[in-house]
């Protein structure tokens, strides 16, 4: 391995000399021969990123007796898992849900040891649906309750598209958007198409479908849109947000908070590592828990470039919007439901908010657009944000009091993460999400894109960490000999789920 011109002799002859200027770290060199050396030191890996993907693979090797440090942009660790405290209470302006309450969700053992409460909003395991039907009040504009037997059918009849949608897809060869099935459906079963208010409200079922996947309903693959496997158990809300996992996960880990990574570089035997400072790191390998935008922004460079087939699916995956402006009031002055909604003549019109109060006692409401509004609502100032999430409220109730606090997320324009969460475009290959977490010699990639069973999702960069790590560790391996200890076991957690349902 190489470093500034070093070979692996000349490091370890003056490593109390490199340490200093712009060469941040290194792995420590042992003072015996070269062959036993090559045996008995201690492998490094850098770690670039620290939201849950990373903080897992960091986690994981340094457990199996790496010496690791981990980069991140931010000057916080968690990327898209992010708890807010500002309003003295914890408030997730990424991930709040555990999708999958079951032990085999592989955050559950944690979630479990930790003692953290979650609040159910769903027992069915659907990919569309993270809350029962009975928990909706969806309203028209006017501010009239649709009728709950009207919103119950009209799902029904949405349940019924797409399983036609189904149908249609597997005739064709050529993929189709979501919206263009829909259009196929409505000539071929004109019975399925709606008037007046029910159109209204399966628009409003469609808007909470392009919620699921942070994007519109034009760009959604109608192939692919049902291929992520679900985990059983349901749906819950993490009530005490998902900081606490974070942190314990982290707990002991070198991180090097400021440190945005410009530049990887991979060598024969070894990785280089520049930031946007100038400081360099070398180890034996790095795992890139990017998010899928950044790798998309081109903002890192890659020497020598990756191959074609990496680059593609890095270009053919999508990658969505969701934000979340969050509303804290005085006290609650609406229904007591889990989800409030407003109806509308298309899904861009409609509009949804959580009601936190259920899930935590507190008198919070969280507005949440998806697609092409977000992307519209990311355009104004946050107080603009805000204001505009509250107007929908008032269509709805219209004596609403104003929120006395508000927070608003960007995940489409922060340069940290580029978007939400990744999704399957129209006419591209679902095995796209494998071909990203494909290993480059002593690269390994891992992040919500990089998981095909569970994308988009928190236990899905988690489980590619531990993916990431477990190949890095075997071809550290391979190269350079045996570790000095063994990976331990950790046993399975028998602390159950806390669940709750007010
Ligand atoms: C609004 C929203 C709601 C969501 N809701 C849920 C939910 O309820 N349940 C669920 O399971 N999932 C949800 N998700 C998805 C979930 O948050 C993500 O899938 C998961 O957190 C991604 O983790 P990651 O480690 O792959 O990426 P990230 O968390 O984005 O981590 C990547 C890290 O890399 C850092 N970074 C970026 N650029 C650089 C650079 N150049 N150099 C160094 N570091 C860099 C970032 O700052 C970040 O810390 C939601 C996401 C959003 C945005």
């Amino acid at each position: 391995m190489e470093s500034e011109g070093k070979t692996d002799r000349q490091l370890n002859k003056d490593y109390s000399v490199v340490l200093c200027k712009n060469f941040s770290w290194v792995f420590p060199a042992v003072s015996v021969s070269t062959g036993e050396r090559m045996k008995k030191r201690t492998p490094s890996v850098i770690v670039i990123g620290a939201g849950m993907a990373g903080i897992s693979a960091a986690r994981t090797l340094q457990d199996a007796s790496f010496q690791v440090v981990v980069l991140e942009s931010r000057d916080r660790i968690g990327g898209r898992v992010h708890t807010d405290y500002s309003f003295g209470f914890p408030v997730d302006l990424g991930a709040s849900w555990l999708h999958g309450v079951c032990k085999e969700n592989p955050l559950a053992a944690i979630i479990g040891r930790l003692g953290l409460p979650l609040y159910r909003t769903s027992g069915d395991n659907s990919v569309l649906y993270d809350h029962d039907l009975e928990s909706y009040a969806l309203f028209d504009k006017a501010g009239n309750q649709v009728p709950q037997e009207l919103v119950t059918k009209v799902g029904e009849n949405f349940e019924h598209i797409l399983e036609e949608i189904c149908k249609v897809r597997d005739e064709q060869v050529e993929d189709m958007s979501i919206a263009q099935a829909f259009s196929i459906v409505f000539k071929r079963s004109p019975e399925l198409r709606l008037e007046g208010l029910a159109h209204n409200v399966l628009q409003w079922y469609l808007c909470r479908m392009e919620g699921w996947f942070a994007a519109d309903a034009e760009t959604i693959s109608a192939k692919c849109w049902d291929q992520e496997e679900l985990l059983p158990g349901g749906h819950g809300l993490m009530v005490r947000g998902y900081r606490p996992v974070i942190n314990t996960l982290s707990k002991g880990l070198d991180i090097r908070l400021n440190h945005r990574v410009t530049k990887i570089a991979r060598r024969y035997k070894g990785v280089k590592v520049t930031t946007e400072k100038g400081d360099t790191f070398v180890a034996d390998a790095a795992v890139i828990a990017l998010p899928l935008g950044v790798l998309k922004s081109g903002m890192v460079e890659f020497e020598p470039k990756l191959p074609e087939w990496k680059q593609e699916a890095i270009n053919d995956l999508g990658v969505g919007i969701e934000n979340k402006i969050i509303l804290n009031f005085d006290n609650v002055f609406w229904p007591n439901v889990e989800f409030l909604g407003v109806v509308a003549e298309t899904s861009y019109g409609c509009s949804y908010f959580l009601n936190l109060h259920k899930a935590t006692s507190h008198p919070v409401l969280v507005y949440m657009p998806a697609g092409q509004l977000a992307r519209d609502i990311e355009k104004m100032s946050d107080e603009s944000a805000a204001n505009f999430a509250f107007s929908q409220l008032q269509k709805i109730l219209p004596d609403a009091s104003s929120p006395i606090h508000y927070l608003v997320s960007r995940w489409g324009s922060d340069i940290n993460s580029l978007g939400s969460y990744s999704y399957d475009i129209v006419n591209k290959p679902h095995d796209l999400y494998e071909r990203l977490r494909v290993p480059l010699d002593n690269l390994f990639f891992a992040g919500e894109a990089t998981s095909s069973s569970f994308p988009g999702s928190v236990h899905g960069a988690y489980s590619t960490g531990l993916l990431a790590a477990e190949d890095c560790r075997m071809r550290v391996l391979e190269r350079y000999g045996e570790l000095e200890h063994e990976i331990e076991e950790e046993a399975p957690a028998s602390v159950p789920l806390l669940i709750s349902r007010m």
